[in-house]
């Protein structure tokens, strides 16, 4: 067959190569590392990985294009499964009080927090999230990042701004380079309206929203923020098993971020895909996930921003086997920042997670929080060519040296669509 594009002479390269399913365990830390590697490339998708030359039935044109690994760390593209992607404004005036001690909780019972973003999101026309969306994503690929996983979720009872987030998600998927997987989160916050009777938005939910997001195509998930004086234990399962059983959604749940709800046992009693933020899980929680393959989807950089000083215990779940993920949950509020790579460098050094066990979680967990394993997340014959060429030495440097960007090149479905800009001295 013929490449188009091989990268060669590779330091380190990171395969991920194994079964398409959620590494846990001691296979969490197995990355494939092939020394002096090379990749071939034919269109959008990988026809062959190894070490050294190419065998023979790989042809080499005129028009092939070669890119020198040397001294380079090439991994799977990075799949950042859960952000708030498409929103309105910015939460910079919150900064004050968080110094000041008030909590996260605090500033949203008191109208704040996710109601702030509201107002601005409902204000802001399709064009102009589009715009600092896209701007975004130019951010994350910046960083190494080609597949993303957006959440609506704030226009919550204002059901056109819902769908006006989950209509930019498209767009930007049709025409940015990252791929987008959209889920509906209706369930992101208890309308003040709503704020007595709960149950009457929960309702609406069910009967309004779901079945018209459904009938549009604009997810292939459901979430809910369930969590104290947000969605109840009940409320969050009569949502998740209607979007499930009687829609086809994939349930996740924002689950245990601040208050120990239960959030990861009903995870693994519903049969969702993902347990996202999981910072209180208890001890039970993380066995049922283990026992049902629930991936937790941790998200370091939210604790770090919480400044709570809790993190969800990644390495006991690793130890539990239970597969984990790790992703930004870049919004406005609770993690405002699109670099994974600095979030990569929290779930190491602070979650005590190998280089090894965090690449996992950010190609092939990632790709599998998304059910995208069978496509992206590892660099194998037949996957799309989604890769990332770092100017790094090895793995390790990429996580030790943290805080700043070390992307050379991106490779999205086998196109060149971000290389580091040089200084202009
Ligand atoms: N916790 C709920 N949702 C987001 C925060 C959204 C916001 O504060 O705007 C999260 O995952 O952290
Ligand atoms: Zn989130």
């Amino acid at each position: 067959m013929r490449a188009t594009l091989i990268i060669k002479n590779i330091d380190n390269l990171i395969t991920l190569k194994g079964e398409n399913n959620p590494r846990r365990g001691k296979k969490q830390g197995e990355v494939g590392l092939i020394n002096n590697g090379i990749v071939a490339i034919n269109n959008d998708k990988i026809i062959y990985v190894g070490s050294g030359g190419l065998p023979s039935d790989i042809e080499i044109d005129e028009n092939t294009v070669f890119i020198n690994g040397k001294g380079k760390t090439v991994t799977p593209g990075l799949v950042d499964a859960h952000t708030h992607l498409v929103h309105g404004g910015s939460r910079e005036h919150e900064l004050s009080m968080k110094l000041k001690g008030v909590s996260y909780l605090e500033i949203l019972a008191s109208g704040g927090g996710i109601h702030s973003t509201m107002e601005a999101t409902r204000n802001a026309t399709f064009d102009e999230l589009y715009d600092k969306a896209n701007k975004s994503l130019d951010t994350m690929l910046s960083f190494g990042v080609t597949t993303v996983e957006a959440k609506s979720g704030y226009g919550i009872e204002d059901f056109d701004t819902e769908l006006r987030q989950l209509e930019v998600a498209k767009k930007l998927n049709e025409d940015h380079p990252v791929d987008i997987v959209s889920t509906f989160m209706g369930a992101h916050a208890i309308p003040i309206k709503y704020k007595d009777n709960p149950d009457e938005f929960v309702d609406i939910i069910i009967k309004e929203m779901l079945p018209e997001v459904k009938k549009r195509d604009l997810a292939k998930f459901c979430d809910v923020f369930c969590e104290d004086s947000v969605f109840t234990i009940e409320q969050t399962k009569r949502i998740l098993l209607e979007a499930k059983n009687k829609y086809g959604f994939i349930p996740k749940i924002h689950a245990d971020e601040i208050v120990s709800l239960g959030g990861a046992e009903l995870a693994a009693e519903i049969g969702c895909i993902t347990a996202d933020h999981l910072i209180s899980a208890s001890d039970a929680g993380i066995k049922a996930m283990a026992e049902k393959g629930i991936i937790a989807n941790v998200l370091p950089g939210t604790s770090f921003n919480l400044q709570e000083g809790h993190f969800a215990r990644a390495k006991k779940m690793i130890e539990e086997n239970v597969p984990v993920a790790i992703s930004t949950d870049y919004n406005p509020g609770s993690c405002p920042t699109e670099n994974l790579q600095l979030v990569m460098s929290f779930a190491s050094l602070i979650m005590k997670l190998t280089p090894e066990e965090v690449i996992t979680g950010v190609t092939i967990n990632g790709a599998s929080a998304l059910g995208l394993e069978n496509e992206i997340g590892s660099l194998m014959e037949g996957k799309y060519a989604d890769l990332v060429i770092f100017d790094a030495p090895n793995l390790d440097y990429i996580i030790y040296h943290f805080g700043v960007n070390h992307t050379e090149k991106v490779i999205k479905k086998g196109k060149l669509v971000y290389e580091k800009n040089n200084c202009m001295n």
